[in-house]
């Protein structure tokens, strides 16, 4: 197992659940002055007005009946007061939510606030949803529902506060409906519902907003944002004075009959994130002694490659298929000593045997598991709608089962820990969703630890970087449409050695302010 000690949190982005933030804003919220809803709507008013850039235009509020709602209500008070024409759209008669709110409620009304019971059809610069965040109970439905499908169809931006209503702020589920927003301003912390599943598809440019709390000092966060931090001491520039040993084995096995394709692509992707020697134990006898567009591939037999004591790791399942063969060879690879990657069919296999599952615990050495939400239902004999209702759950359901380290793959791959820790990475794109592109993950994955990262960051490390790699060709405008897999192995190259020399990588698409 790797030391968790190699992994340094303090500088990533946490990310907290809603039961969490609860207790954080029990701790804060009696001290506070002002009270946090009304730092929240300052906080809300200043990102619309930044958005809308002037004092022109008609911005709409949409208000819920919660504590969401009164943050909304806060700001459009706010923006009311600095000369914006403000319309707010609010149903109910009574404010059903806590004292803030309704005080926010009131508060609007005495600045001569006015409130809709329906969306007005009127051109507007903005639209604020305040409807709903954390207290997301159940699925939205009736006349609410009604009004996010009217601003989903208005062509202005959308800022959503704290969490697109609709969106479940744990898991990034759309729960019946949900707002689609160009701008998310989320307050206190970032939650893991806006990264992963349907949030991203949800949540536009999202900006943190911590309202000055410290939630580490109420509870510390299990959960948070991959980012270079975790692995820039890595990130070094090679010795002048190394060899092609100074940078490691890496053992790769699979590539049956019809799938030699992805054996070499994980096999490529190894070498060019900088493997020193890359051996590819190919199953399909009939395949070419050699990969013609890559000749520095070691084409060996999976015997051959399993047999040798040079491994810094061994990566087995791209291609790999179910055979008798494939099973055997399996058995194998569990006993090696060196750190173990598992995808695709290894991922099947080890669903369908128990004597792998077994000797897989056993193992002293790192396991990494790489599997799509399909592999992760046979895994843990669920279904794939179950698996993403909860994918942090998922992941560390699977990361405790087989003690290894897990990533879900997908929008928002989740990546999970033995010892519970989790973190959800936020490069990536959806032309990334195409063949050949896990191969080139397990390949990238095995690149790094042959190079001797230890394997939660060569694991956390691989997805990120495999990320950027696409999200660099979509920014070429060689994506997401038929972006493929070798050229995200190439990009990868591309990418690693810019990290390496300290070009920065920060997602543009998310913000702290
Ligand atoms: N509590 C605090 O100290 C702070 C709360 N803040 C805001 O308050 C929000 C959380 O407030 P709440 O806990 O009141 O939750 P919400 O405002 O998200 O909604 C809760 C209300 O909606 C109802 N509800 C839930 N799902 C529904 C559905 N599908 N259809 C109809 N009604 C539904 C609940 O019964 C409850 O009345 C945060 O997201 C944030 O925006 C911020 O003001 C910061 C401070
Ligand atoms: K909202």
């Amino acid at each position: 197992m790797s030391a968790p000690r190699t992994l340094n949190t303090a500088p990533l982005t946490a990310l907290y659940n809603a039961d969490a933030l609860r207790r954080i804003e029990r701790h804060y919220a009696p001290d506070s002055t002002p009270r946090l809803m009304e730092r929240a709507g300052a906080t809300g008013a200043a990102k619309a007005m930044q958005l809308v850039g002037g004092r022109h235009g008609r911005i709409l509020v949409l208000c819920g009946p919660g504590n969401n709602g009164g943050d909304g209500f806060v700001l459009a008070r706010q923006l009311k007061q600095t000369g914006f024409d403000v319309t707010v759209v609010h149903d109910c008669d009574e404010h059903r939510g806590a004292e803030d709110a309704v005080m926010a409620w009131a508060s609007w009304r005495a600045v001569g606030g006015l409130t809709l019971p329906r969306v007005p059809d009127t051109g507007y610069a903005l639209v604020v949803d305040a409807l709903y965040g954390i207290g997301l109970t159940r699925p939205i439905e009736g006349v609410h529902a009604t009004w996010i499908d009217a601003v989903n169809e208005m062509d202005c931006p959308v800022l959503a506060i704290d969490v697109p209503s609709g969106l479940n702020a744990d898991t990034g589920a759309v729960m019946g409906r949900a707002i689609r927003a160009s701008h998310t301003a989320t307050m206190i912390a970032m939650k893991p519902g806006l990264f992963t599943l349907d949030g991203p598809d949800h949540c536009g440019e999202v900006s943190l907003h911590d309202l000055g709390l410290d939630c580490a000092a109420v509870t510390p966060p299990s959960g948070w944002q991959v980012g270079r931090e975790l692995f820039a001491h890595l990130l070094r520039p090679r010795a002048r004075n190394s060899h092609k040993g100074t940078h490691g084995n890496a053992m790769l096995v699979g590539g049956a009959r019809g799938m030699a394709g992805a054996a070499l692509l994980a096999g490529r992707a190894a070498l060019k994130v900088g493997a020193g020697r890359v051996f590819v134990g190919m199953l399909d006898h009939a395949a070419l002694p050699l990969d013609p567009e890559q000749p520095e591939l070691m084409i060996r037999t999976p015997a051959e490659v399993l047999a040798g004591d040079l491994a810094t790791c061994v990566a087995i399942g791209p291609g790999l298929g179910q055979s008798p063969a494939a099973l055997d060879l399996m058995r194998d690879a569990v006993r090696t000593p060196a750190t173990l990657v598992l995808d695709a069919d290894a991922l099947n296999l080890l669903a369908q045997h128990g004597d792998l599952e077994q000797a897989l615990t056993r193992r002293e050495a790192a396991t990494l598991l790489t599997p799509h939400p399909m592999e992760a239902a046979r895994l843990l004999r669920s279904s794939t709608a179950k698996i993403q209702q909860d994918r942090i759950v998922s992941a560390r359901e699977l990361a405790r089962r087989f003690r290894a380290s897990v990533v879900l793959k997908g929008c928002g791959s989740v990546i999970a820990l033995p010892d519970g820790r989790w973190f959800i990475n936020t490069t990536g794109n959806p032309g990334m969703a195409s063949a050949g592109m896990g191969d080139v993950l397990t390949g990238l994955i095995a690149g790094l630890l042959a190079q001797g990262w230890p394997a939660d960051l060569a694991l956390l490390g691989g997805v990120h970087l495999h990320g950027l790699a696409g999200d660099r060709l979509v920014a070429q405008g060689k994506g997401p449409n038929g972006l493929t897999a070798g050229e995200v192995i190439e990009s990868a190259r591309a990418a690693f050695n810019a990290l390496i020399a300290g070009a920065d990588s920060r997602d543009p698409r998310h913000s702290t302010r």
